[in-house]
Order: C-alpha cells, then structure tokens, then sequence
C-alpha cells in the first residue's frame, strides 16, 4: 500500500515560536512570575480535508498509511468564522484515532495555495445565497471534463472554466470525452491559440496518459451533466463507490449535500504519487465575479493584443463604443465566437457578489 499522497499532504513546517526558554534572563532583575507561552495544540497532527458534510469534516492524516482511514472532525471554536473546504490542509487535535464515533477537532487551517469559489446562482434570493463561498482549496490542476458529443461540447463553459483556473492559478486541462462519437477538431480549433493541453476518453480507452497528468498533485474535476465524468470517476477509481460510502456513513446520511469529494488516485505504478482528484457534483461552474474584466481577458489570450489601444477603463463591453477589440476581430485577428464567449462572462458577473465586498 504505501503511502501514497504523503508528499501532498505535507503542512508546511510550523514557524518555531519563541518562548521564553530562548531568552537568557538575568536572575534577581525583576519579581514578575515567568509564564511558560508554548506554541497551542504542539501535538496536533496534519491531515488534509476530503469531505465536508453539515459541519463534519472527512480528513485523511498526513501520516495515515491506510488508504481509507477517514477522521471525522469538527471545527474548533478558535478557528472563528474561518470557513473549511475540502483540499484545505488542517491541523487536528482530540481524538485523532478514526474509531467509529470518534470526533477530532480542527484547530488550524494552514494557508490556501490556491481557491475556486463556486457560482453564486445556488441561491439568489438572497444576499447570502448570491456569495460566491471557497468550495476548493489547494487545488493545483483544473480538469474540465467535456463531450464531444451527446452532450455536444459547450465552449462558453469551457471558457468559463479556463478563466477561473488562469485566476486561481490553477492549470487547466481539457478532458474530452466521447471521443467514440466525435472527433476533437471542432474544440481545438477554437483553442488553437491557447496551447491548452488535453487528452481525449473514449470506453476502454488507456487512462495512462491522464494518469500522468494527475500525477503528484491535487486536481478538481467538473462538468456538465451527461458529459461522463461519473463513468471517468469510477473508472479512474475503481472503488469511488466505496469510498463515497465510507464517507456517508461518516456523515449519517445523505452524501448529496456535499458539493465536493477528494479521492484518492490508486496507485499504479511502484514509483511516485498517483495524485488526488476532487470531484465536484452539483457544482455547475466557478464563480467569476471577483474576477476584473481586465483578468478575465486572461481566460482570452488571443484577445488581449487587441485591447492595447483601448480607451483607459475600458470595460470591453459592446457598450465601450471606443472599444478596439470589435474592429480586431472585424480584421479577422481572432475568432468573433471568442469575443462573443468573453462579452458574455463580462455580462454575467454583473449581478453576481463578491464575497469579499461582505463584511466577515
Ligand atoms: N459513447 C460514450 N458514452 C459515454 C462515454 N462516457 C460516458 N458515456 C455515457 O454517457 C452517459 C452519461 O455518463 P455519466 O458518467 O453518468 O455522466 P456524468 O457527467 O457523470 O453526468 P451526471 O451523472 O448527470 O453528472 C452514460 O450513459 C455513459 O454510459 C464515452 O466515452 N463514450
Ligand atoms: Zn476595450
């Protein structure tokens, strides 16, 4: 078995905090009583957070040799408002043991290398609903899972995806499926500027070039509905099923509520790490309004060198009259169907809230 995922799961080191042992204090200076300050919770021990179900939390120690020994955690009190997403790496202290009924409790949450947010269009009725929470921490790859076919493939989501992946600083890779039922032209046509890598999925197709790129990381999974993510989930890993039962036991119930699962790549070969993914049901897409129009225009490197004679604050927009990015693609310098897919997540974001304009 091993120990696969170890060098993943490794917290970086814990700054040494001084006490006052570091100090040489002169003796008979002073009659104020030494107060021993240790560093809280020294013994707590890191583990990363694959689940997350109505204020439990699913963790896989960093030092668990088990493939499937799950700790059930809560938040301590201490972490305040600090919200715990799956991916996110934590410190856990309690009864770290994994025992059935055992409850551990997260006493640090180490910071975030990376955050996808998901859409704020779970709820709009409300202001709260409107919020575009963290759904995944710590992701290090994007795999966008898209058909060719049956479902036919939607570059707008695509696109959408990419931004969000350029934005967190996440790399992006395209999945297609169905490659049985179409081939990819159409799809890499419209990217031919982008340099995007892919791989193409088709039944019983060999996953070992996928493999490679899931390899050593953390990588989030989303799609459509229908596109074969469940059927590439279950095929990437074989016991998925069992392990998202585990998972609901922990829970004591449904594991629909959950919005996102890590799951732990088998390994295939002797050497390395075969990697996480993070699948992500009921995530329809990530949300973007914290993102400028100016980032977004990341998600669209072949439309960025037509903007350099824009007016300042130029919004892009088919409002900007002075905007130069239509007589660019007029000019036949990039694709209409890309300025149109950029216009239209331009539009979206607008109505969409900003977490972080919220107070805490
Ligand atoms: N021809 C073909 N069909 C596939 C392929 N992958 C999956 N399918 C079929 O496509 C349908 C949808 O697959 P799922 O894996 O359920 O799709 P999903 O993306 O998980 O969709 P949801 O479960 O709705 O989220 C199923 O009938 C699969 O058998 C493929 O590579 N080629
Ligand atoms: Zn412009």
């Amino acid at each position: 078995m091993g120990r696969p995922g170890d060098r993943e799961l490794k917290l970086p080191a814990r700054k040494r905090e001084y006490d006052e042992d570091d100090v040489r204090v002169r003796p008979g200076r002073s009659s104020r009583p030494r107060t021993r300050t240790r560093p809280k919770h020294e013994d707590a021990v890191g583990a990363l957070v694959i689940t997350v179900d109505r204020g439990r939390y699913g963790c896989v120690r960093e030092d668990s040799d088990s493939e499937d020994e799950i700790v059930t955690a809560m938040r301590a009190r201490e972490l305040g408002r600090k919200s715990v997403v799956v991916g996110d790496r934590v410190a856990l202290v309690g009864d770290v043991s994994g025992t059935p009924g055992a409850l551990a409790r997260i006493v640090r949450i180490a910071e975030r290398t990376s955050v996808l947010r998901r859409t704020a269009d779970d709820d709009d009725t409300t202001p709260e609903g409107r919020l575009e929470r963290v759904v995944v921490a710590n992701a290090d790859q994007l795999v966008i899972v898209s058909a060719l076919a049956d479902p036919p493939p939607r570059t707008g989501f695509i696109d959408r995806c990419l931004v969000a992946a350029y934005d967190a600083d996440v790399e992006p890779l395209l999945c297609l499926t169905k490659a049985d039922l179409a081939g990819p032209a159409p799809v890499l046509d419209y990217y031919a500027e982008l340099d995007l890598p892919y791989v193409l999925v088709e039944p019983d197709s060999d996953l070992s070039e996928l493999r490679e790129h899931l390899a050593d990381r953390i990588s989030v999974l989303v799609g459509h509905s229908g596109v074969g993510k469940s059927t590439l989930v279950n095929r990437l890993v074989p016991d998925a099923l069992r392990a998202v039962g585990v998972v609901s036991a922990v829970g004591k119930g449904r594991h629909t509520s959950t919005s996102a699962v890590a799951l732990r790549l088998p390994r295939v070969k002797k050497k390395g790490d075969p990697g996480w993914i993070i699948d992500t049901p009921g995530i329809r897409s990530f949300g973007l309004a914290h993102v400028s129009a100016e980032s977004l225009l990341h998600g669209f490197p072949d439309l960025v060198e037509g903007t350099v004679d824009c007016p300042p604050n130029c919004g892009h927009t088919a409002a900007d009259v002075d905007c130069t990015l239509d007589a660019w693609v007029a000019t036949g310098k990039a694709d209409a169907r890309r300025l149109a897919s950029y216009r239209r997540l331009l539009s979206s974001r607008a109505g969409e809230l900003d977490v972080r304009d919220q107070p805490e």
